[in-house]
């Protein structure tokens, strides 16, 4: 088990280290040790603690022969069968979920990783565990973000594990946040970058498909999305295709952001906008169907030459002036764009908007060609699962626009054939195909 052939890194020490010092009941009934703990927590749990077991003493109960079962993979007390009973605060407390996050020593996972932890994700009432993917190049670092939770003392967070098997992390995941992924070096052909990171997700996709929660719900992250995404669910064929998506909602937080900017006005103003197609200088910022103030934004902005050019252009190159700014890309606001990605899907969507996000576009109502993953607009009743919005009008630059991009997308496709059990692979990609980093 490729979890614990490493030196024990987190997590539930740390909910007992602070607990052992907030408990208010603390006792041992028929050898079974009972905390005020308010949540119960799966037996069988693999946890990890950032204290050795030297250093830990396990309770009196762990010691004796009979009662309770020590669990060898894991360590110290934390391997005790126990009895948890609920605080009254925490009655009310859903069922705990259980996150992967892939690439979670990266710069995106460092600001998403404590915003999952804090609630402001799923909720205030929804309980976590996180499952940190990462790489043996990466483990040490994982041991350090996972020492940052132990350190935030979130209320939400029940369990922290770190592993670089997705076999071990995914098992039985109901989210998994796809994030990490080889970033296109200096030289680098966008082919090769296809085909390095495709093998991640084709990978990713078959332990998914493996062992998590039959109704897991995907989100890539990790660049070219949209094509790993299609390669991650072609090798997760048990897991629903609809469940799969593609982060395209930095790009339309970025063109919200820029037409409020035209507007005048605050970005709240701003509804109906939708990123068409690839997360790439490709996509379409759609600014026929976008409202300000509820009116349709071409009767705001009245300047059509800035929205067909300038304003599409920014969107699309907005990550790579931020790198050319800053020197990295785009982290915080990524992992803002996840989290707002994620509640568009647990929360109802306000009527009459709708969200961008890369789906599959079989069965689509907008003749955008079958079997890719393309960003659509899209409304959620809060359940997990999405609609693709029927009533979206159409012009010939918006038409124009949004094959340029699905060409792109299906000449990605035929590059990883070879990932997603199509035949042979032959890659011949348009040659200004860029991320929104590059430039
Ligand atoms: N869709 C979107 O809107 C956006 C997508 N992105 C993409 O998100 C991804 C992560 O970005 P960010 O967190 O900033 O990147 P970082 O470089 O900070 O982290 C990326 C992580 O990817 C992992 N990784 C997986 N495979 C490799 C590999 N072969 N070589 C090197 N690292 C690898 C590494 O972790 P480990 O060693 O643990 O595997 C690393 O920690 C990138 O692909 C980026 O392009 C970024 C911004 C926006
Ligand atoms: O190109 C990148 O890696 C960063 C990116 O996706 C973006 O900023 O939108």
């Amino acid at each position: 088990m490729a979890v614990s052939k490493f030196t024990p890194a987190y997590t539930e020490a740390h909910s007992l280290s602070s607990q052992f010092s907030s408990l208010t009941e603390t006792s041992v009934f028929n050898n079974r040790i009972r905390f005020s703990h308010p949540l119960p927590r799966p037996h069988n749990a693999r946890v990890f603690c950032s204290v050795s077991q030297n250093e830990l003493q396990a309770p009196v109960a762990a010691q004796q022969n009979d009662t309770p079962k020590i669990k060898h993979e894991c360590f110290g007390v934390f391997c005790v069968t126990y009895d948890l009973v609920a605080e009254e605060e925490t009655k009310s407390w859903k069922k705990l979920i259980n996150v992967a996050v892939s690439g979670a020593a990266g710069m995106i996972s460092n600001h998403l990783l404590f915003k999952l932890a804090s609630g402001e994700v799923f909720g205030p009432d929804q309980p976590i565990a996180l499952k940190l993917l990462g790489s043996e190049r990466s483990f040490e670092a994982l041991e350090g973000v996972a020492m940052e939770l132990e350190d935030s003392l979130y209320p939400l967070l029940r369990e922290v594990s770190i592993g670089i098997d997705p076999y071990d992390v995914f098992k039985g995941v109901e989210w998994a946040l796809l994030i990490g992924a080889k970033p296109r070096g200096p030289g680098m052909e966008r082919a090769a970058l296809l085909d390095v990171n495709g093998q991640i997700f084709a990978e990713q996709g078959k332990a998914l498909n493996a062992v998590a929660s039959r109704n897991v719900k995907v989100l890539v992250v990790g660049n070219p999305c949209n094509t790993n995404a299609l390669i991650c669910m072609k090798n997760a064929p048990n897991i629903p295709p609809k469940n799969f998506h593609a982060l395209t909602r930095l790009d339309e937080n970025r063109a919200k952001c820029q037409l409020a900017l035209k507007a005048g006005v605050f970005y709240d103003k701003v509804s109906n906008v939708t990123i068409w197609g690839n997360h790439s200088t490709t996509q379409v910022p759609d600014f026929l169907n976008a409202k300000i103030g509820g009116v349709p934004a071409k009767e705001v902005i009245k300047d059509n030459h800035w929205l067909e050019n300038e304003f599409t252009q920014k969107v699309q190159t907005r990550g790579g002036a931020l790198i050319k700014k800053w020197g990295r890309s785009s982290a915080a606001s990524t992992a803002v764009s996840i989290v707002d990605a994620i509640r568009s899907l647990v929360t109802p969507t306000p009527k009459g908007d709708w969200f961008s996000t890369g789906v599959y576009t079989t069965g689509n109502p907008y003749g955008i060609a079958e079997d890719i993953v393309f960003s659509m607009p899209c409304r959620s009743e809060g359940n997990g699962d999405y609609e693709l919005v029927e009533d979206v009008i159409f012009d010939d630059y918006l038409r124009a626009r949004i094959k340029k991009s699905e060409d792109e997308l299906l000449a990605e496709k035929k590059c990883v054939a070879h990932l997603t059990g199509e035949g042979n692979a032959y890659c011949d990609l348009p040659g200004d195909t860029m991320l929104p980093g590059e430039m």
